[in-house]
Formats: C-alpha cells, structure tokens, sequence
C-alpha cells in the first residue's frame, strides 16, 4: 500500500514538473478549463463530453511524453546530434498533432452548438 501510494506520488510530482516547467502545459491547461466550462454551459451529452475529455487527455500526456523525452534526450546527448534534434522534433509534433485534433473536434462539436446560440 505506502509503495502504491509513493509510486503515486512521484506521478504527481511528474504531472507538477510539467505545469511549472513547460509554457505550453499552463496553455494546454488553460484551454482544457475553458473547454470544459463551454461543454458544461451548452449541456453536452455525456458522449460528446467523453470524447473531449479524450482529446484533452490525449494532449496533456502528449506533452508530459515530449517534455520526458527532452530530458533524456539532453542527459544521454548535451552536445548537438542530428538523432537528438530528430527525436525532439518527433516527439514536439506529436504534441502538434494531438493539438490539431483537439481543434478539429472542438470544432465539430462545440462550434455548432455556439453558433446555434449565437443566430
Ligand atoms: N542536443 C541537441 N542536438 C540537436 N538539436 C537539438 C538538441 N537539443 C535541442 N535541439 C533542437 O533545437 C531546437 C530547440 O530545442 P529546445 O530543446 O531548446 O526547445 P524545445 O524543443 O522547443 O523544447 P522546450 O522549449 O520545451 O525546452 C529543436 O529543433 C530541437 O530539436
């Protein structure tokens, strides 16, 4: 049980490293709590709300994985190295990706909504 729960908290103080750490995090974030406030405003259904709550998942452990990945990368190669730059290259448009998906289904799902409201 004390191991479970120390294993827990190091996530945490993962989770903590990557907010105080990472601008990109706090704007991640930021947006996670607007969307959130918007989707409970509009009374979604809970699906729809399941398939943000995805997206925003999605986008946060991206950037947790790319931020990881950027340490290791500069502990086992401080100097410059191509690999290096291809592996935090990769590992930064993941989270590029993840965003854009984010904004695809907002946009499918949010924005109909929000116009119907607004005509
Ligand atoms: N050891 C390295 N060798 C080669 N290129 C590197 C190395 N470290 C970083 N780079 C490249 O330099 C650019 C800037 O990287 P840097 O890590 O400073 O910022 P970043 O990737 O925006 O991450 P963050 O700002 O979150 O620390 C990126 O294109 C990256 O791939």
């Amino acid at each position: 049980m004390l191991r479970l729960m120390r294993s827990f908290q190091w996530a945490l103080s993962g989770i903590a490293y990557t907010v105080k750490t990472q601008l990109n995090m706090k704007i991640h974030l930021l947006a996670a709590v607007l969307v959130t406030a918007v989707s409970l405003f509009l009374k979604m259904p809970p699906a729809e709300l399941a398939v943000l709550a995805i997206t925003i998942f999605m986008v946060l452990a991206a950037e947790m994985f790319n931020t990881a990945l950027e340490a290791v990368v500069d502990l086992v190669s401080p100097e410059q190295h191509r690999l290096a730059k291809i592996a935090k290259d990769v590992a930064a448009g993941a989270v590029l990706v993840t965003a854009l998906n984010s904004l695809a289904v907002a946009y499918l799902l949010i924005w109909p909504r929000l116009e119907g409201l607004l005509r």
